[in-house]
């Protein structure tokens, strides 16, 4: 695509894990789509940020859009994760209760996992929480992964192509593009991530603001034999699943996140008060942290609504854009869903997508480094 003008049915802005997503779910519909990504990869930004972890959606809210797109996406991932090459640690999770009162909050999880049809045990020796079907994988490899399927499928990828501006025309929407090429397309959807807000901006849209909320995460090495096979999940909030300790795809282990609310959408540092903030709670959890200086560290942005989360649908001020906006850190977990959902909203807008064919095969990029590296380290290359 070098003309300075190109038409596709669907524009999707933003190549992380969600717009990776819908246009895997867009191309094999046979929906003509093109992803359009500003930077010169796929998944840096929030999604080469997090913690790799596909939740079961266990503790989530029933009757919530997050909580039945995590469960939507829990049924779709196994045919798309067996078409990928894609590493999964399928090691489960654990939440071992540690203070007063957490037996009744472990009760209450097993409850609403219950009533969202997630299997969880509670371990009657010592109380804690099994969620067998939590998972660890390369949330860079999986975007990638989805991305390369798509292209199989006939979808299209632009890197390298911040989009400056949105123009109404009679028959759809045109996507300026830095430079000045243009992209014409019946219908665009908005997965720009921390950046939401600003694409919505472009049509009039201030309905709702993003804000990021930084993450940061302490990579460890464990010595000789010494290994971790299961997640360690703390006892949850509404605003954070807390403080987790858990094995990556590359044999390390990782603990994180915070949750610091900030402003500039740009501050990729780890603050120096982020490692007292996490390495007390993380030893709490798995005293072999004890002593180990971390590797590495990195922080992630999640782009949280502020007050709104999971912000999916036709643009108040333009219909033709669907915004998919304020997926917080559960975008991952919820990508394939979220995808699902996208499609089902645009026969309204006139795209009628075909039904759903088997996901093309397509392998993960190899990298030399692992995922949480490279993308912290671009980022911190660009700052
Ligand atoms: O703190 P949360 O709730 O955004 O969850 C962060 C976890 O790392 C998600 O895997």
């Amino acid at each position: 695509m070098n003309d300075a003008t190109a038409t596709t049915r669907v524009a999707v802005i933003g190549g992380g894990v969600v717009g990776t997503a819908v246009l895997h779910a867009l191309a094999h519909r046979g929906v003509d789509a093109v992803l359009i990504e500003a930077c010169d990869e796929l998944a840096l930004a929030a999604s080469g940020t997090n913690s790799g972890i596909l939740h079961t959606g266990f503790d989530s809210t029933a009757g919530e859009l997050e909580t039945a797109l995590i469960l939507r996406a829990a049924e779709l991932r196994p045919a798309v994760l067996a078409a990928l090459d894609v590493p999964v640690l399928p090691v489960g999770a654990r939440l071992q209760p540690r203070a007063e009162g957490d037996d009744a909050v472990i009760a209450a999880l097993a409850e609403n996992a219950e009533r969202n049809g997630v299997d969880v045990e509670i371990r009657t020796t010592d109380g804690a929480l099994l969620v067998p079907g939590e998972s660890v994988t390369d949330p860079v490899a999986f975007s990638s992964a989805l991305a390369a399927s798509a292209v199989a499928a006939g979808g299209s990828v632009l890197l390298d192509s911040a989009v400056i501006g949105i123009d109404r025309r009679t028959d759809g929407l045109r996507v300026v593009l830095r430079g000045g090429r243009t992209i014409d397309a019946e219908v665009v959807v908005n997965a720009a991530g921390l950046h939401a807000d600003d694409i919505a901006a472009m049509v009039g849209d201030t309905s709702f603001e993003i804000f990021p909320r930084k993450g940061e995460f302490f990579v460890f090495e464990l010595p000789g034999a010494s290994r971790l096979d299961q997640i360690l999940l703390p006892v949850p909030t509404k605003r954070t699943k807390g403080v987790l300790v858990f094995p990556t795809v590359d044999g390390r282990v990782i603990a994180g996140p915070t949750a610091c609310d900030l402003v500039d959408k740009g501050d990729w540092s780890v603050r120096s008060e982020a490692a007292a903030e996490i390495l007390p709670k993380a030893i709490a959890q798995f005293a072999e942290l004890e002593g180990l200086e971390p590797v590495f560290s990195y922080a992630g942005l999640r782009p949280a609504g502020r007050g709104s989360n999971y912000v999916i649908g036709s643009s108040s001020a333009e219909p033709r854009l669907i915004n998919v906006a304020a997926i917080r850190s559960t975008g991952l977990t919820a990508s394939l869903g979220i995808a699902d959902h996208v499609a089902g909203l645009l026969p309204a807008l006139g795209v009628e997508p075909g039904e759903p064919r088997p996901t093309v095969e397509a392998g993960a990029p190899r990298t030399a480094t692992p995922w949480w590296q490279r993308t912290a380290g671009r980022l911190a290359a660009r700052a």
